[in-house]
């Protein structure tokens, strides 16, 4: 990779890095200007020697079979092979052996995440139908894939220009063989208020991925009509508490639909068993068209 400083800006290859448009625990999001095509892209940068540390840190008891970094390497092999309008798009990948940083390029989907929570401004129940009918689609083709993602919310989906939603952030997703995948807690556990009931039962406990996926999604759903996530407490143990015990309940304001709280009540059923599952989510998806 050709790194240079033009005036103020890092220049990469083709690409001149702006302003930082996005950070988490991954690393940062800056937006880059390709001089070859003329077009935005949304850079993700990486710390491959982060990655590494923080393999030691939660290299604790049995020795993780892929540290972060191997993982990185392996979102960038699942995200290569996918393809799907409500799915993020890696463009290409600059990783230079001899340099620290690991830079992905994804087509920027242009207006960022949809809604950052808690608000006082959650979205209209339109929005909110439009936005979830998109994720189905694009956790419906992950799914397809034979990817789980294990980390839905509304920070990870991103709004297009024309409307269109994208699912982001597959650091942390789980490729799996078979129907579905046997998950354990001790694997990546998400964002605790979105996490499902059943992955928080302590011990070897192994559950559905794919059911898991989409208690995150309707967790995701309901942040998007009242603004906050379905259980809330000031800790996260007490968190957990609620998700396990607490029964769901729909806040007096804003108003909802009977449909959509219909819905929410299938999707966060604690039991997995019994939860909703993506075909018929669809289907009630598509009625409320
Ligand atoms: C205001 O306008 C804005 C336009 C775009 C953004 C933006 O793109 C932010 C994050 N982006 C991403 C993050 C990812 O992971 C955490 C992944 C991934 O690893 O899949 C991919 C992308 Cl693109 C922000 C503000």
């Amino acid at each position: 990779i050709s790194i240079e400083r033009s005036g103020s800006f890092l220049q990469l290859n083709q690409y001149k890095l702006m302003d930082q448009i996005g950070q988490g625990s991954y690393g940062l999001v800056k937006l880059a200007y390709s001089e070859e095509d003329s077009t935005h892209y949304a850079m993700k940068i990486l710390s491959k020697r982060k990655l590494l540390r923080k393999a030691g840190l939660m290299g604790r008891g049995p020795k993780k079979t892929t540290s972060p970094l191997d993982r990185v390497y392996r979102e960038i092999a699942v995200l290569k092979k996918l393809d799907h309008p409500n799915v993020v798009k890696l463009v290409e990948v600059l990783d230079d052996p001899l340099e620290d940083s690991l830079y992905l390029v994804f087509e920027l989907v242009e207006l960022g995440e949809i809604l950052s929570i808690p608000t006082e401004k959650p979205l209209t129940e339109e929005r909110s139908w439009s936005i979830f009918r998109d994720a189905v689609l694009g956790l419906e083709y992950l799914h397809y894939q034979r990817i789980i993602h294990a980390d839905i919310k509304p920070g990870n989906l991103l709004l297009a220009e024309d409307g269109g939603v994208k699912i982001a952030d597959l650091g942390v997703c789980n490729e799996f063989f078979g129907e579905d995948a046997a998950m354990t807690n001790s694997s990546t556990v998400g964002t605790p208020a979105f996490r499902a009931p059943e992955t928080l039962i302590p011990g070897q406990h192994i559950y559905s991925g794919k059911a898991a996926d989409i208690w995150a999604l309707g967790a995701t759903l309901y942040s998007l009509v009242y603004g906050n996530v379905p259980f809330m407490a000031n800790s996260v143990p007490a968190v957990y508490e609620k998700i396990k015990h607490e029964k769901l309940n729909f806040p007096e304001a804003p108003q909802v639909s009977n449909d959509l709280k219909d819905l929410l009540q299938k999707i966060l059923t604690k039991d997995p068993s019994k939860r909703i599952t993506l075909p018929l989510i669809k289907v009630l998806t598509t009625l409320s068209l």
